[in-house]
């Protein structure tokens, strides 16, 4: 049943008036049960579906304000807004609807509680400094003991990285950091596979992050992802759900193999129906509590968030395992709309048990095209991604309906070097521009300082991200607040002279016992205390005590002039200096890769990324974005002026670049909910999709959630030597599957 206008080239894929409900889709949609779950493949119309039965409950009465819909990105959070829009043709409707990420939902509802906001941590590299300092503490509290106990604790990255992971896992699982009454670090420690230390270390991080009792003032001083779902889970349990939630009377889940047992408790308050008669409303009291109506919809083989805690076991055991049976329906959706007959031929072989059992059936007569394309070295791949993106475009394909999708950031340098070569406007989401990572930003600092040209750096931002990246790579100690605030202002009225003085000044000059003393202050707080020794010493001197007031102003000398320098600082300050001085020093048409390669060995980059960043994965991933921002100076064969000249046009082109005629180059997390008219996958090789050391299972699901975007046209870009190419896309079977769905004369490989 699919007599459905489809328009091909376009986002808008059906005519609102004309849309046609599939019988399953019909089925969810009236089904009467309070609980519907709707497990099925990508691409079957899963959010389509949770859209309809949004509208049904708008069309039955209820309140638009009084529906929530819950995803796992944000990205897909405006998908099903969209959705609902178009279904509807009301765009008022989709806005008055909530759709939100879950872990947005619960910062909103904590931040809702008049506590100051937390502070919100972005990466694993913020959350290091926290787990340094709790492992700190407990140090010097078993120092003070008669009898310290035995506590392995963290100190490099890769043992801080692997605890913030594990701290995750038991947040996600609703872990409290505190034991239970007459359990023990060794009964945890066996109970979860995981040394005692770990146990000690969860407990202080979490102390001194202050998740807070909700019966304490102390709000939680930082939240990194998903900490906003296992602190309001806490709450409501310690509370039994006697805090202020805001009520809904339907609540869908899309995503909903993302749910972990933290999201699971807010849900299971959001569905509780006697919350009402607790906030007290009458009408609730004299007609009992209203039920709450749920759909979740989802999809196993995307389970990419393993370290969030999303696991099959836990979906399918526990998850409404109280729901009374009579009220639960679980329902299927086995056509996708997405895609045709290939790909979903290529999906059932990909995600199959080798058997010949179609994991999905294409409810589409519409073809999918399938290309396979050789690439001899990656910046051969990087170019024939834009002549596939040029033919797409001839043929009257919508580049903003295209997506680029990416293993790993670092693959972007090539790819967004090519775009801009091209004339072609990206957009990113889910990862930055290579132009803006902060080892690409450190050597741009470091070129435009030296060759003494600050406009090669466009953007009112340019001070505050250089300063940042130079101040992390040069493991120099700052506070946050220096780099907040009016410094910063001030700095950016003129930032050619303040960059020169900050480079200068701060970064390539000794540093005495002032600077590091004032490095821990704000800037205001310097000047205030500067202000106050003046104004002591010229008392002093007022009320004759001059003896007093030289001794003050000796003191005060001597800290600004003796150097007090670790070992480290020294060497990188001369490391610094000297990449400045190889630039200065080259004639002035050396090459710009000559010159970068031996700056990235003179500040020994790749080697301090291993200390720097936290994540071993990440600290690979920054040597292969160093190698990859090198060749492409190398591809353009210019001088170092002519390099940084040409990196400020492609920063340009993409701060001008609109949605219009822009195409999307992404991560797969970014890409999960979403769909495009043409997908391109490159750099499909083994050790790069999958990558090294990551968990096969969820590769392959990540390889999954990414071939499964397109609805048109596919282009897989694989290495002309067999033996490298990924194993996923030998697995796909693209020639097999395109003979069988007789469309033999269409496969441009032989890839069996
Ligand atoms: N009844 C239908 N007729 C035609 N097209 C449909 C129908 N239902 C859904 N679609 C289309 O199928 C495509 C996939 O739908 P949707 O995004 O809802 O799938 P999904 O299961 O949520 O996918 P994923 O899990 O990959 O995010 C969309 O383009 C949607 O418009």
């Amino acid at each position: 049943m699919l007599p459905i206008n489809y328009r091909g080239a376009s986002s808008v894929r059906f005519v609102p008036g004309d849309f046609q409900p599939t019988a399953e889709q019909l089925a969810i949609q009236r089904c009467q049960n309070r609980y519907v779950i709707a497990m099925s493949a990508a691409g079957s119309g899963k959010s389509t579906t949770i859209a309809l039965k949004v509208m049904e409950n708008v069309r039955y009465g209820k309140d638009p304000r009084k529906i929530l819909v819950l995803t796992f990105s944000r990205e897909a959070a405006q998908v099903i807004r969209r959705m609902i829009a178009k279904l509807s043709n009301d765009a008022q409707l989709a806005n008055a609807i909530r759709c939100v990420a879950f872990d947005d939902f619960c910062v909103e509802v904590l931040n809702g509680f008049g506590y100051e906001r937390a502070d919100q941590l972005s990466s694993m590299d913020e959350v290091c400094a926290y787990v340094r300092k709790a492992a700190a503490n407990i140090k010097k509290r078993e120092d003070d003991r008669v009898r310290p106990l035995e506590i392995a604790l963290p100190e490099h990255n890769e043992q801080i990285a692997e605890f913030v992971r594990n701290a995750r896992l038991m947040k996600a699982n609703l872990l409290s950091p505190d034991l239970d009454e007459d359990e023990t670090y060794e009964d945890r420690a066996i109970r979860y596979g995981l040394p005692e230390s770990f146990f000690y270390i969860y407990r202080e991080v979490e102390r001194v992050r202050g998740t807070g009792s909700y019966y304490d003032d102390r709000p939680a001083a930082w939240r990194s992802e998903f900490d906003a779902t296992f602190d309001l889970a806490r709450m409501l349990i310690e509370t039994q759900g006697r805090i202020r939630m805001p009520t809904y009377e339907f609540v869908a889940v899309d995503e909903l193999q993302d749910m972990n047992p933290a999201s699971y408790e807010v849900l299971k308050w959001l569905l509780d129906p006697s919350r009402e008669s607790v906030e007290g409303s009458i009408a609730a009291e004299i007609l009992g509590p209203k039920p709450v109506y749920f759909i979740g919809a989802g999809d196993f083989d995307q389970i990419i968030h393993g370290w969030a805690g999303s696991n099959i076991r836990f979906m399918k055991e526990c998850f409404g395992a109280e729901w009374p049976s009579s009220s639960v329906v679980r329902l299927t959706l086995s056509s996708t709309y997405r895609h045709g007959p290939i790909m979903a031929k290529m999906v059932s072989a990909l995600m199959g048990d080798g058997s010949d059992n179609e994991r999905v059936r294409s409810g589409r007569s519409h073809k999918t095209e399938v290309r396979v394309e050789r690439y001899a070295d990656h910046g051969a791949a990087a170019g024939k991604l834009v002549t596939a993106l040029v033919d797409f475009r001839k043929r009257g394909g919508r580049l903003d309906d295209t997506a680029i999708i990416l293993r790993s950031p670092y693959q972007s340098i090539l790819v967004e070097n090519a775009l801009f070569e091209a004339g072609l406007n990206w957009r990113i989401e889910g990862m930055e521009s290579y132009l803006m990572r902060p080892e690409v930003l450190a050597l741009r600092g470091i070129m435009a300082f030296a060759l003494d040209d600050l406009t090669t750096i466009p953007g009112d931002d340019k001070f505050s991200r250089v300063i940042s990246s130079l101040l992390l790579w040069q493991q120099f100690e700052w506070a946050p607040e220096r780099l907040q605030g009016k410094y910063l202002k001030d700095a950016a009225k003129d930032p050619g002279l303040n960059f020169q003085h900050f480079l200068q000044g701060v970064l390539l000059r000794p540093r005495t016992i002032y600077d590091r003393r004032v490095a821990r202050l704000s800037w205001e707080r310097q000047s205030m205390e500067e202000t106050a020794l003046l104004e002591r010493i010229q008392a002093l001197n007022r009320s004759g005590q001059t003896a007093k007031a030289e001794e003050l102003r000796r003191r005060s000398d001597y800290e600004s002039s003796t150097v007090e320098e670790t070992s480290e600082e020294r060497r990188n300050r001369l490391r610094l200096d000297a990449s400045v001085a190889l630039i200065r020093g080259a004639a002035p048409d050396a090459p710009a890769h000559v010159l970068l390669e031996q700056v990235v060995a003179t500040l020994d980059m790749k080697n301090k990324a291993r200390l720097l960043f936290v994540d071993p994965a990440m600290a690979r991933m920054v040597s292969q974005s160093l190698d990859g921002f090198v060749q492409s100076a190398k591809r353009r064969n210019c001088s170092l002026r002519e390099f940084a000249n040409w990196l400020k046009d492609v920063d340009i082109a993409l701060r001008k670049a609109r949605p219009m005629n822009t195409l999307l180059v992404c991560s797969v997390e970014a890409a999960k909910g979403q769909e495009f008219e043409a997908v391109l996958l490159p750099f499909l090789e083994a050790g790069v999709f999958p990558a090294r050391d990551a968990d096969p299972h969820e590769e392959r699901n990540r390889f999954y959630v990414a071939v499964t975007r397109v609805c048109d046209e596919l282009t897989l870009l694989v290495p002309e030597d067999e033996q490298r190419v990924s194993p996923y896309v030998k697995s796909l079977k693209v020639a097999r599957s395109l003979r069988e769905g007789g469309f033999l004369d269409r496969c441009s490989d032989d890839n069996r």
